[in-house]
C-alpha cells in the first residue's frame, strides 16, 4: 500500500494531520520519523526529490567524487603499493560510483521509506497559510489546504547564493549542484570561494583532470577552522597542480550570451583569468522566500529563529529544522535536530514536561557546544567544538595544545611521509576539552572520540583513562595529553 497522497481523495477529505513537514530533505525525513514514533499522524510536503540536496546535490554525491580521489593519494603513500596506483582515475567509473551515490537521482528508495512508517507523502510546494495550517500546489497546479493539529515544521533547506555580480548570473554558472552532478570535466575550472564547498570540489575535480583555481577574497580556506587546516589543504591543492589564490575579490563575469563557450572571470585589479566553467561556492540562503511567512508575521527570506527545541520564537505550533535555521549546516545535525524537535512536538502533544536544560532531551545544545565537521579533502580536516579564537572570542580561559601528527607511530604506518597536526583546546577552569581538530590524511574517523570528549564534558584526568589502541592515528590523543601535561 502506499501512502503517496493523491490529490482528488485530499480536495474531498479534510486533510488534517498531527504534524505536518514542509521539506522532505534529511531533517524533514526524520521529523517526520521521530513524530510517527510517538504515534502522531504525519504528512511531509516535498516539492522536489524526497531526500533533499545531501541525497542527490551534495553530501553523498560530493564524497562519492571524492573517495576515489582520497583513497587513491592513501595508497600513493604506501611503500610497495605506491607505484600500482600511479594512473589517473577511472573518469567514467567514478561518476558512475557517483550516480550510484545519487541513486540516479530518482528517489524511490527514501519514498519506501516513509511509507514504510506511515508517513503521507504531498508532492507539491507547501506554503504557510496562517497557524497550523499549509497550503499545496500539487505539480498538476491543483491546490489543497493540510491543517496541522499540533505542530507544522519548515525543513526547506537552503539554496547556493550566486553573489550579485556584474554576468554572474547570467554566466550559467555552476554552484554545489552542478560540481556535485556534472558528467562533464571542465578542462580549467575557476572555484569562488574558500569555504567547505570550494575545497572539497576543487580537490575533487582536479583530481578529476580539471586545472583547477581556487579565488579565495579572505586571507585563506576554511576561514571558521583552526587556520592550520586551510594553510595544510592550500599547500596539497597546490601539490596536486591546482592554484589558490588568497586576498582576491571578482569584479565580474563574461560569458557569450546564452552561457556557454569559455568565461572570462575578471578580477578586482582587472586582471582576467579564461575558464570552461565557473563555481561559485560562497555559501548558502535559506529557501524560505516563497513559503509563506508573511501569513504568520515572518519576513519571507529569512533565517528561521527558534529556541532549544527548534521551535521558531514566538509561536506554539511553528518549527524550523535543519538548515533553513541557519544554525549548523550539516545533515547530521539537522538529523540532531530533527530527533530533539520531533521529541519535543511529541511531548508538547501529549502534555508530557520537557526537559530543556542544557544537554536535555529537548534541547539542541550540541548545535552550540560540539558540532562535528569532516572535511573530506587530502588531507582530511575533521574539527569539532570550538577553536581557539572561538573559545577566547566566548571569554573562556584555554589553552591551546598542539601536536604535530606526523610523530605518531599509526600516522607513520598509515602513510609514508605523514603530514598533518592535532589541537586540543583546553578549559583551563573545568579542565575538559571545549574543541579539537585533526587535520590529516585517515584522521575522520578520528573525529567521533573528540566528539564524546567534548560532548561529554570528559575531564582530562579521565581522559587519561581512555587508553587508544597501539599503534593507531588514535594515539594523538595521549601525545595531547602528555603535553598538556607538559
Ligand atoms: C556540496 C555540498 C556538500 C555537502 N556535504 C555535506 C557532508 O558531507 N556532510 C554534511 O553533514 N553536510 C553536508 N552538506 C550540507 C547538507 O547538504 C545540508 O546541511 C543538508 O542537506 C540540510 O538538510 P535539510 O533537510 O535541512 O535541507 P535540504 O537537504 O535542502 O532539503 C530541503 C528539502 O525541502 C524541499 N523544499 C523546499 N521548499 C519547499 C516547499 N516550499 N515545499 C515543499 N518542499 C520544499 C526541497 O526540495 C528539499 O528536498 C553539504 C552541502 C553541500 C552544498
Ligand atoms: N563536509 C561537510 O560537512 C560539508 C561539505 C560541503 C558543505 N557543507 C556545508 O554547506 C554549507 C555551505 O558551504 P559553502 O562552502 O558554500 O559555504 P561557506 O559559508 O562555508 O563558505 C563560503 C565561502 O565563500 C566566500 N564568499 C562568500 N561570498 C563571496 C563573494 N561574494 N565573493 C567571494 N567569496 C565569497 C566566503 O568568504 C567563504 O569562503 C556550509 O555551511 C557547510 O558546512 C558541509
Amino acid at each position: 500500500m502506499t501512502n503517496a497522497v493523491d490529490t482528488a481523495d485530499v480536495a474531498d477529505a479534510a486533510a488534517e494531520y498531527d504534524v505536518v513537514v514542509v521539506g522532505a530533505g534529511p531533517v524533514g525525513e526524520n521529523v517526520a520519523d521521530r513524530a510517527r514514533a510517538a504515534g502522531l499522524t504525519t504528512a511531509v510536503v516535498e516539492n522536489e526529490l524526497i531526500g533533499g540536496e545531501c541525497s542527490y546535490w551534495a553530501c553523498m554525491p560530493s564524497k562519492a567524487l571524492l573517495r576515489p580521489v582520497t583513497a587513491r593519494a592513501d595508497a600513493r603513500r604506501v611503500p610497495g603499493l605506491r607505484q600500482s596506483v600511479r594512473g589517473p582515475l577511472d573518469v567514467a567509473e567514478v561518476f558512475a560510483h557517483r550516480d550510484y551515490y545519487a541513486s540516479n537521482w530518482k528517489d524511490d528508495g527514501q519514498v519506501s521509506w516513509l511509507e514504510s512508517i506511515g508517513v503521507d507523502i504531498h508532492r507539491g510546494r507547501g506554503r504557510l497559510a496562517g497557524p497550523g495550517t499549509v497550503a499545496v500546489e500539487a505539480p498538476s497546479g491543483e491546490r489543497y489546504t493540510l491543517t496541522a493539529r499540533h505542530a507544522v515544521a519548515v525543513c526547506t533547506g537552503s539554496r547556493a547564493v550566486v553573489p550579485d555580480l556584474p554576468g554572474a548570473a547570467g554566466a550559467n554558472p555552476w554552484t554545489s549542484r552542478e560540481a556535485t552532478s556534472s558528467g562533464k570535466v571542465p578542462g580549467r575550472l575557476v572555484v569562488v570561494g574558500g569555504g567547505v564547498v570550494a575545497v572539497e570540489m576543487a580537490t575533487a575535480w582536479q583530481a578529476l583532470g580539471s586545472r583547477v583555481t581556487v579565488l579565495v577574497r579572505g586571507k585563506g580556506l576554511l576561514a571558521k577552522m583552526e587556520p592550520f587546516a586551510g594553510e595544510l589543504i592550500a599547500e596539497a591543492l597546490t601539490e596536486a597542480g591546482a592554484t589558490v589564490r588568497t586576498g582576491t575579490s571578482v569584479a565580474a563575469v563574461e560569458r557569450r550570451e546564452g552561457g556557454s563557450g569559455p568565461v572570462t572571470v575578471v578580477l578586482d585589479g582587472g586582471e582576467r583569468i579564461e575558464a570552461d566553467e565557473i563555481l561559485f561556492a560562497t555559501g548558502r540562503a535559506p529557501r524560505t522566500d516563497d513559503i509563506g511567512l508573511d501569513t504568520v508575521g515572518l519576513k519571507p527570506g529569512s533565517w528561521l529563529k527558534v529556541d532549544e527545541t527548534c521551535r521558531v520564537e514566538g509561536n506554539d505550533w511553528l518549527y524550523a529544522v535543519g538548515d533553513v535555521n541557519h544554525r549548523a549546516l550539516m545533515t547530521h545535525e539537522g538529523k540532531y535536530q530533527a530527533r530533539v524537535a520531533g521529541a519535543a512536538i511529541a511531548a508538547r502533544a501529549k502534555g508530557e514536561p520537557l526537559d530543556t536544560a542544557r544537554w536535555g532531551a529537548h534541547s539542541a545544545t550540541a548545535d552550540h557546544a560540539a558540532v562535528p565537521q569532516v572535511v573530506f579533502t587530502d588531507p582530511e580536516a575533521a574539527a569539532v567544538g570550538l577553536t581557539l579564537a572561538q573559545a577566547e572570542a566566548a571569554g573562556h580561559r584555554v589553552r591551546a595544545v598542539d601536536y604535530d601528527m606526523a610523530s605518531v607511530s599509526g600516522s607513520g604506518l598509515y602513510a609514508d611521509g605523514y603530514r598533518g597536526r592535532a589541537r586540543m583546546v583546553v578549559d583551563l577552569d573545568r579542565e575538559t576539552v571545549l574543541g579539537a581538530t585533526f587535520v590529516g590524511p585517515g584522521v575522520a574517523e578520528l573525529l567521533h572520540s573528540a566528539t564524546v570528549a567534548v560532548a561529554g564534558e570528559v575531564p582530562i584526568p579521565r581522559l587519561w583513562h581512555a587508553v587508544p589502541a597501539y599503534p593507531t592515528i588514535s594515539e594523538v590523543w595521549l601525545r595531547l595529553l602528555e603535553t598538556y601535561r607538559g
